[in-house]
């Protein structure tokens, strides 16, 4: 599904910040990708979610190599990918319901069609009482649960997330955590950059560590 040979990024004329990055991600699998603040975590998921071009190196996506893919066709690409940013990035004049209907409305579905899902998965997140509201007026913690059922919504085929329990209580991470989970179970190949080693001990799954701008891979 996503292959990396040898891919270096370097900000500007910086120093590299990730070097000689070669790894897979396979279709269904489930991984943690983790290491100190800095050292590259967003900027993969950057690279990944196709809105960075290494500087080196090999990027093949979806059996595309992402280097030979023009704008529009790197636009097809990302549909099938969900994000959770670390800063959110929900749209503030429409409400929460309206963000997570998001995707569903650019695949072309009917609202009568998805109305249901959406109003469920906004439950399971505990939105169900924030579903009129504008993101302005949500805590950090609703943002970020907005964010996630965004991300998901429309079953992706890969989803990353970047700290997608930084900002909501324990046993709301769990239960986070437990969606990425069901939504891994149906078929989507999952990414999770996170620093907490809490939520990555609850779940038995393969470590993508970032150290000195190096990737060390534990199955
Ligand atoms: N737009 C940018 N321009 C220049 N340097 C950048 C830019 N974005 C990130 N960097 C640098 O790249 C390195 C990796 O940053 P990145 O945000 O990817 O790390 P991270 O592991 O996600 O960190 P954190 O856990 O603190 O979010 C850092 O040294 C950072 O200063």
């Amino acid at each position: 599904m996503v292959r990396f040979e040898n891919v270096g990024l370097r900000y500007g004329l910086g120093p590299e910040v990730l070097r000689d990055l070669s790894f897979r991600i396979e279709p269904h699998s489930f991984q943690f990708l983790t290491g100190p603040s800095g050292a590259g975590k967003t900027s993969l998921l950057r690279l990944l979610f196709l809105s960075l071009r290494p500087t080196r190196g090999l990027i093949t996506l979806f059996d595309h190599d992402v280097a030979t893919l023009d704008k529009d066709a790197l636009a097809v690409l990302r549909r099938r990918i969900g994000i959770v940013f670390q800063d959110f990035r929900l749209l503030d004049h429409m409400s929460t319901y309206e963000n997570v209907s998001l995707p569903l409305r650019v695949l072309g579905r009917e609202e009568e069609s998805y109305r249901h899902e959406v109003e469920e998965l906004l439950h399971w997140v505990g939105l169900g009482e924030r579903m009129t509201a504008l993101p302005p007026v949500l805590s950090g913690g609703e943002k970020q649960r907005a964010a996630i059922a965004r991300a998901v919504i429309a079953r992706p085929q890969l989803l990353l997330a970047d700290e997608p329990t930084g900002n909501v209580d324990p046993n709301l991470a769990k239960r986070l955590l437990r969606l990425f989970i069901e939504l891994n179970k149906s078929g989507t190949s999952v990414v999770i950059a996170t620093h907490d080693i809490g939520l990555m001990d609850q779940y038995d799954a393969r470590r993508l560590v970032l150290h000195e701008g190096r990737i060390h891979v534990y199955d």
